[in-house]
């Protein structure tokens, strides 16, 4: 678990980020969503520790990463995997070698089992028939399935992704979601997922946190995103043609299942004459 409390960062005496507390439990798809330039990116960096905060606390498991020392934090790195915008695969390197990256610099590991440990990672994002080509032989999906890959290399605790789904089209998006989730489920992580896609946040979200002007207005679960009192949460969500049409069908289900039901009890107790 990460308990992010009363976070603050300020740029030049400019408060980006303004007293945000958040939780993010394991097994679970996080989400931290808001417009542009609502502070997410800045607060994800905060989190992973490249960008260091004014004030609060980070703490990961109960260790604050804010007073940690350099080696606590070099340990705690080795635990991160993170997922920026844009794959950041070497050019130079095939995909297999390019997953094999961390396990070279960070792991014990024998080559072979490097090697297999990679295989194994490229499998589970179903891309090791690719193993041997380039970045520049495969496309955007299969290279961020790649990335997706190389983060889990390591076997992380805690894995950080800003905009997974930038510049891929929805269907290809929808499988990077489905492919994280299923990661974050199956590996039990404790995930910090940024986006803007409300598409993703009605897929895969679980645990929502909204920011709006660096100012957390709002933490739930998605279930209840609709429930909200903030205006600005509501304007983000509704300005989103995918929560309209899955409210609507929500609706459209519910009110089958009361006409289903309304149905069946007539049927059960028919009036007497
Ligand atoms: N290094 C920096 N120095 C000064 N201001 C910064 C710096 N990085 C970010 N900011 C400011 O912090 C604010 C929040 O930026 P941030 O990138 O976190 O927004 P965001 O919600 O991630 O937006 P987007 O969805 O467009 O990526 C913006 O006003 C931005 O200009």
């Amino acid at each position: 678990m990460i308990e992010v409390k009363n976070l603050s960062k300020e740029f030049e005496g400019h408060l980006v980020l303004n007293d945000i507390s958040a939780t993010f439990r394991k097994g679970i798809v996080n989400m931290i969503i808001g417009k542009s330039g609502s502070g997410k990116t800045v607060f994800l960096k905060c989190m992973v520790g490249l960008i260091r905060a004014t004030s609060g606390e980070i703490l990961y498991e109960g260790r604050n990463l804010l007073t940690m020392k350099p080696k606590e934090i070099k340990q705690l790195r080795r635990e991160m995997g993170m997922l920026f915008q844009g794959s950041a695969l070497f050019d130079s390197k095939t995909v297999l070698e390019n997953v094999m990256f961390p396990l070279d610099m960070f792991s014990r590991l024998s080559k072979k089992e490097r090697r297999q440990r990679a295989e194994f990672c490229l499998e589970r994002v179903n891309l090791l028939q690719a193993a041997h080509l380039y970045p520049s032989e495969i496309s955007g999906g299969m290279m961020k399935r790649a990335a997706i890959a190389r983060a889990i290399a390591l076997n992380p605790k805690y894995l950080f992704c800003d905009e997974p789904n930038s510049g891929l089209d929805p269907q290809t998006s929808q499988l990077i979601d489905g492919l994280l989730a299923s990661i974050i489920k199956d590996f039990q992580i404790t995930s910090v997922i940024v986006t803007h896609d409300m598409n993703s946040v009605m897929n895969i979200g679980d645990h929502i946190v909204f920011l709006n002007e660096g100012v957390k207005e709002w933490e739930g679960p998605k279930e209840k995103l609709n429930d909200s009192e903030s205006e600005a949460l509501k304007k983000f969500v509704f300005a989103s043609d995918v929560f309209k049409k899955n409210m609507e069908s929500q609706d459209e289900s519910e009110q089958a299942k009361e006409e289903e039901l309304i149905y069946k009890m007539q049927r059960e107790n028919p009036k007497k004459e």
